[in-house]
């Protein structure tokens, strides 16, 4: 989703991250076994520690993409691929690998994902309505005309009131 047709702000605040990527884990605990662990940098990286402490995974690797220049969809560039560790675990197909992040937005970032591993568990948090047929698991659905503002991204600062000139 690009800058301009994002247009409705949802603002994540870490206890509410903390508690929807515990609910993410709860709803993967039955999904597996999983032999390892892929964060996909750099948002994934957060959900990924909740969900391996969550559900006892100690292999974890990262699949290093960027896709987007703050809110601006770019060129997709995968940076690393998966260890040759974690390659061997999930076999040719990736399976019994899960896969982790913070959100789905258009589902380019997943389709290429899947492409590389047709059989890992693809999980995101949050998910918009174009992303959210190329995960298997998610917990919040956000519409497409938002954009999700994590914890990690944002800082405490001055409202305005919503009226300006009250009487
Ligand atoms: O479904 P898509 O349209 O592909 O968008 C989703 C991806 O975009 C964001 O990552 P980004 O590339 O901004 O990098 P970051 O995780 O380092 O912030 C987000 O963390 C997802 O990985
Ligand atoms: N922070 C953030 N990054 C994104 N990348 C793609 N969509 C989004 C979004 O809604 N929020
Ligand atoms: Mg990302």
């Amino acid at each position: 989703m690009s800058e301009n047709a994002a247009q409705k702000p949802f603002p994540v605040s870490w206890d509410q991250f903390h508690r929807d990527a515990r609910a993410l884990a709860w709803r993967l605990n039955g999904a597996g076994p999983f032999r390892a662990l892929v964060a996909v940098t750099r948002g994934g990286l957060v959900p990924a520690a909740i969900v391996a402490r969550e559900l006892g995974l100690r292999v974890i690797d990262t699949l290093c993409v960027a896709s987007y220049e703050h809110t601006t969809q770019t060129e997709m560039r995968v940076l690393k691929g998966l260890s040759e560790t974690v390659t061997r675990l999930g076999g040719d197909n990736g399976e019994g690998l899960l896969i982790v992040d913070d959100l789905v937005d258009t589902g380019r970032t997943a389709r290429i994902i899947r492409e590389t591993a047709p059989k890992a568990h693809i999980a995101a948090v949050y998910a918009k309505p174009m992303g959210k047929p190329l995960v298997d698991t998610f917990i919040t659905e956000v519409s497409q005309d938002t954009w999700i503002f994590f914890p990690w991204d944002t800082g405490l600062s001055f409202q305005p009131p919503i009226r300006e000139n009250g009487a």
